[in-house]
């Protein structure tokens, strides 16, 4: 076909303070690793916060016509979770700037609060204080993929970490099945021993506990392996 290859994914290496961060989160939350949902669902409407509060002043944005909401997606046979917000979406820089690197100051400040705090509890809410919650996502996963499309750019950006790592990539969305209006899709592929966290009634268990404070529809769907049925719940999990 005429189309150029897509140019290859880039490589990029954590700042120290990311590594160090994550390896912290991943060790001192392993007992209770549920809030991997409430911290993911958080920055799902945060983003949807933002891009509500920057419609006000530009109508512009709205555009794309898709409903605020999260939607929390199942695979059960293949162990993959995936969590969609229309929201504001991240540019390629925004997403360097934003998982790949942290302010210093909030890393200092966190890694001194965790020390100072007695127990793993105090940790939960810690890391969503400090914002550091997206690296929750490593407790049940070996690899998180970040699918974002942002009104400021006109490409899909797909930023893609492993457990464990030292670097993650970036590459730009070709494949139009995976194509978003805007907003943001983590898929998070389960660790082997996580894989429970699939099961569409284990999540609509989590979501009701964790999105009491949420102020946008979040609607769970249970993907059925490869027949790609998606079967709609009788209704959404409303906020
Ligand atoms: C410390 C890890 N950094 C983040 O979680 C930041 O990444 C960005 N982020 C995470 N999930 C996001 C999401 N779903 N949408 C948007 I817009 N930004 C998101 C926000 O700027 C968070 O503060």
């Amino acid at each position: 076909s005429g189309n150029p290859p897509p140019p290859p994914a880039e490589k990029y290496e954590y700042q120290a303070e990311v590594s160090r961060l994550m390896d912290l989160i991943v060790n001192s939350l392993y007992s209770n690793k549920d809030v991997f949902l409430r911290e993911l669902i958080s920055n799902a409407s945060d983003a949807l916060d933002k891009l509500r509060y920057l419609s006000v002043t530009d109508s512009q944005l709205l555009k794309e016509a898709v409903d605020l909401d999260i939607r929390i997606q199942t695979d059960k046979d293949n162990g993959i979770i995936t969590i969609t917000d229309s929201g504001i979406g991240m540019t390629r820089q925004e997403l360097v700037d934003c998982l790949g690197t942290i302010a210093q100051s909030g890393t200092a400040k966190f890694l001194k609060a965790v020390k100072e705090s007695k127990d793993a509890g105090t940790d939960n809410n810690l890391i969503g204080q400090f914002g550091v919650g997206f690296y929750s996502a490593f407790l049940v996963s070996d690899k998180v993929v970040v699918s974002t499309k942002s009104p400021k750019s006109d490409k899909q950006y797909v930023w893609e970490g492993e457990a464990n790592a030292s670097s993650y990539t970036i590459r730009e969305e070709t494949n139009p099945e995976n194509l978003i209006p805007r907003g943001t899709r983590l898929t998070l592929y389960l660790k082997r021993d996580d894989k429970g966290f699939a099961h569409p009634e284990r999540i609509q268990k989590l979501v009701k506990n964790y999105s009491q404070f949420v102020s946008f529809p979040i609607y769970t769907w249970q993907e059925k392996g490869i027949t790609k049925e998606v079967e709609v719940d009788e209704d959404p999990v409303e906020a």
